[in-house]
């Protein structure tokens, strides 16, 4: 790949990693996400797989590497498969990950596995199944853990989400702990970021996880290195588990300097940060089926894309939840 036709910025930071939503449709209700569930009236026209085909071959071209589908919940879209498959068939394209509520795991891993998936990424804010029930609207923990054994027999790479969350924080982590001795995955916490909708809840619910890093040190976890594909996790790991941690801390300093991701939205729409104030749109070129074209639009937006999500200045862009892009 020639540096003249990569994808870097004014920064210097290079994006070889897309997050790609395919649908904006959630069955969950995360207090902290879409706490009245997904609402919307009208028939939404997403990315088609021969869209998605010709828009993720317009990024590997540039040097993209990792695709991860993300919604809203991907796994609604009965096309799922036939879209796994086309990224991972698309030359220059090593990684395919996907992020899940883990409704559909146990019916689905298998087929995932077979059209190319190598890494998921399941979200489970609590072990608990009181907790779990109020947090996401749904009785279904014990499917999704059964579901997270399957995929770890197919030899998934397993990644976990559990956003932190004042109220539950205590017991989330105490049997987190313990659950990691034996369980071969990465345990990510997140912190909760402020969105468009959730400020109220932000303000009641929100922690930092500085102080859960300065814990794991003193216990003797140690600190791992990332790699140019990884996201933006601060990953541990200590002799006496099976699994590792991670923290994703947006609030702590210099988390946007090594940015290394670009997002499509699933109808079509760049967005050049997480919380940038609008989506450009990029469905016209990409359904003229002009890949060249696309890089040139893709190569002359990322001139715009800023140094930080300005996040602790209280500013959300127009991003109202994280289901609008897929976090
Ligand atoms: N602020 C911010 N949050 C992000 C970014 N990328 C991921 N996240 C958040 O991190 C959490 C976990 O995201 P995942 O979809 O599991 O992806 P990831 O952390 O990039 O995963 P890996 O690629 O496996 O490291 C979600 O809450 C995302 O919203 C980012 O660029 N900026
Ligand atoms: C938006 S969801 C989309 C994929 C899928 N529905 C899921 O929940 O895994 C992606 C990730 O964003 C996280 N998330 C959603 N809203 C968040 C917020 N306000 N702050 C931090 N993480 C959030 C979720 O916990 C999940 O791990
Ligand atoms: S976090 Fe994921 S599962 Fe929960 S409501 Fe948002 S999109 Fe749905
Ligand atoms: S918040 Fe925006 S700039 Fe910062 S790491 Fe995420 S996408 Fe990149």
């Amino acid at each position: 790949m020639q540096e003249n036709n990569a994808l870097i910025d004014r920064y210097g930071r290079r994006f070889r990693y897309l997050r790609l939503s395919i649908t904006d449709v959630c069955n969950f209700k995360c207090s902290y996400c879409l706490p009245d569930g997904y609402q919307c009236d009208s028939e939404r026209d997403f990315l088609r797989p021969t869209d998605i085909a010709t828009l993720v071959s317009a990024f590997a071209g540039l040097g993209t590497r990792k695709v991860r589908i993300t919604g809203g919940e991907p796994s609604l879209r009965k096309d799922l498969p036939e879209i796994i498959e086309l990224c991972a068939q698309t030359p220059g394209i090593e990684q395919v990950a996907m992020t899940t509520n883990g409704f559909k795991l146990k019916q689905q891993v298998a087929r995932w596995q077979q059209a190319g998936l190598t890494k998921l990424n399941l979200s489970i804010d609590s072990l608990d199944p009181r907790q779990f029930n109020a947090i996401t609207g749904h009785n279904s923990l014990q499917d999704i853990l059964a579901g997270l054994e399957d995929a770890l027999a197919l030899g998934l790479e397993v990644k976990v989400n559990a956003v932190l969350l004042k109220p539950y924080s205590e017991g989330q982590m105490h049997s987190f702990m313990a659950w990691l001795k034996s369980m071969p995955v990465t345990l990510r916490f997140i912190e909760l970021m402020q969105t468009g909708d959730n400020q109220l809840y932000f303000k009641h619910n929100h922690l930092s996880g500085q102080p859960i890093k300065q814990q794991l040190l003193e216990q003797g976890w140690v600190q791992l290195l990332r790699d140019n594909t990884a996201g933006p996790a601060q990953e541990f790991s200590h002799p006496d588990y099976a699994g590792r941690i991670g923290l994703i801390m947006p609030y702590s300093k210099d988390f946007c300097s090594s940015c290394n991701r670009l997002r499509v939205s699933a109808l079509g729409k760049l967005h050049l940060c997480l919380f940038a104030e609008q989506g450009l749109d990029l469905r016209a070129l990409i359904q003229q089926g002009d890949v060249a074209a696309l890089q040139q639009q893709l190569m002359d937006l990322l001139g715009h894309k800023e140094a930080s999500h300005w996040l602790d200045q209280g500013y959300t862009g127009a991003t109202r939840h994280l289901a609008m892009l897929g976090g």
